[in-house]
Order: structure tokens, then sequence, then C-alpha cells
């Protein structure tokens, strides 16, 4: 008979030994506390480079919990998420895939995009997100019990969705949802002088401009300008680019390939920066 062998595998590259920068916006760091002293899933809901990331790197900070971030896609199996047996020469080595190591860890899980799964790897976290808080592991015939410190939150984009990847009520009721949105003016652009390296005043016009082409979602823009690229945009400021030009490079030309609505968020943006 082979022999099988259980790799341990530590999660110290995992936590985080320097506190991120973070500007809390609204009430988000009280709730996610509260709903991880009370060992409940969060669901982070809003649009890509909104700061999502950015606070579960912080709250993991805070709560001195490692944290371990798997990037949904649709081909991600239930096997990638809980983990599978590798042939090691003679013998059969089992390895846990990243939940498998966040539970036994009593670490924080955040899938990053979590609709963008697969229906099947997507109701693997279920039992995890009720009140049994229980990992089944059929291929080693255990069942795993979360510590309390662990912990799943999951992040999901309601702007992209359709009906096929939208979350069933099943599993969107299983989470406490915390949403999340471009930050105010006010604080996007200390976010984006801090991260990029302007000065206030040239984050001012770079966070005036993005609020003017958010507007043009209602112009068929499918997404708005993100904090991301607004601190994009100052990067190539900083390396010596002419502001108009990092605005193009890195606020306009990403958002969408449409020449006219290019052309028409060109026109605002030569409205705000002589
Ligand atoms: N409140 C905030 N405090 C500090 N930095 C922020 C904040 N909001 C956004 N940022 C900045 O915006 C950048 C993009 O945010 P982040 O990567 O967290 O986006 P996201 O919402 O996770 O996006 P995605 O859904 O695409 O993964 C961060 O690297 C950070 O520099």
């Amino acid at each position: 008979m082979k022999k099988i062998s259980y790799k341990e595998q530590p999660v110290e590259e995992y936590i985080i030994r320097e506190e991120p920068y973070y500007v809390p916006v609204k009430d988000e760091v009280e709730i996610f506390t509260a709903a991880y002293e009370n060992n409940l899933p969060v669901n982070l809901k809003g649009p890509t480079g909104c700061g999502k990331t950015r606070f579960m790197e912080y709250m993991a900070y805070k709560l001195e919990c490692p944290i371990i971030t798997i990037a949904c896609h649709e081909d991600l199996t239930a096997s990638d998420l809980i983990g599978r047996f590798l042939i090691k020469g003679e013998s059969t080595e089992w390895n846990d895939g990243p939940l498998t190591k966040a539970v036994r860890n009593g670490a924080i899980c955040y899938l990053d995009e979590f609709v963008e799964a697969r229906m099947d790897t997507r109701v693997v976290i279920h039992p995890l997100t009720d009140d049994r808080r229980v990992m089944p592991i059929d291929k080693l015939g255990i069942i795993l019990h979360a510590p309390p410190e662990f912990m799943l939150t999951i992040s999901y984009n309601p702007g992209y969705q359709s009906v096929l990847k939208d979350l069933k009520q099943s599993t969107r009721q299983r989470f406490v949802a915390i949403d999340f949105d471009y930050p105010p003016a006010d604080i996007e652009y200390e976010i984006v002088a801090h991260e990029s390296g302007i000065d206030m005043e040239d984050a001012r016009t770079l966070v005036e401009i993005g609020q003017k082409i958010r507007n043009f979602k209602q112009h068929g823009l499918e997404e708005g300008v993100s904090t991301r690229l607004l601190i994009y945009a100052g990067m190539l400021m900083r390396s010596g680019i002419d502001q108009k030009e990092a605005c193009r490079a890195a606020m306009i030309k990403p958002i969408t390939d449409d020449y006219e609505l290019q052309k028409s968020i060109d026109e605002i943006i030569a409205a705000i920066v002589e």
C-alpha cells in the first residue's frame, strides 16, 4: 500500500508585518471587526480598484491574523481550494489548498472576485459559512473544524454581474455585506497624493477629473475610473509625464476602447488642465 504523508504548510509568509496605509471611509472597520468577533463571514461589494484588497490587508494587520488571498477565476476547481494528492517518488503526499491552509491555521481567507469561480467551486464554502464552520475533506475522510480565528471573506463587483455570474441567494445570505465605492473627494485626493507622491494640488485635479469621468457611466461607460488608476496617473506625473498625457495613459485609455467616448473625456480633461 502506498504511504500517504501530509506536508505541514506554515502561514508565516501570510502575516502582514507593517501597517498598510488605509483611510477608513465609513464604518467598515467597526463592522468588519464586529463580524470577526462573532465568527461571521463578510462579503465586500464594490467596483474594481476602490480599496477592498487594501482594506483586507489593513484589517488582517489590525486583527493580527494571517491573510490568504485567492484570485477566483472560472477554471478554479474545488480541489484548487481544498487540496490534492501529489505523487512523490514511491509515496503520495497530501497538499493543502489555500482554503484548507487558512482553516487549519486560523487565518483570514479572502476570495477575491468570488463570482468568477464556477458554481461547483462556490458551494465548497457553504459548510464554512454557517454556524457549523466545518470543512469536510472527502479525499482524506476528515472534517476540519475552523478555529475562532478563521474568517472567510469574499469580494465581488455588483456592476459586472450577469445572470450566469450572480451569487445565489443561498450563498449571498451567508455573509454580512459591506458596500465599498470610490472614496469621497476629500479622502480620495489624500490617498492619491500619499500613494503616488504628487502634491495635494495635483492630486485634487486628478480627483476632479476622475469624478467627471465617472459621470460618463450614464453615457455608455461600463465602469468609472478607479482610485487605482488615479494613483497610476499621479505616478506617471511624478516621473515627469505631463498631466494631460498622464490622464490619457492612465485614466482614459485603460477604461474604454470607444474612440468617440475617449474624445469626449479628453475634452473634459482639456477644460480642467490648461
Ligand atoms: N481607503 C483607502 N485607503 C488607502 N488606500 C486606498 C483606499 N482606497 C483605495 N486605495 C488605494 O487604491 C488602490 C486600489 O485599491 P485595491 O487594490 O484595494 O482595490 P480593489 O477594490 O481590491 O480592486 P479589485 O476588485 O480590482 O481587486 C490601493 O492600492 C490603494 O493604493
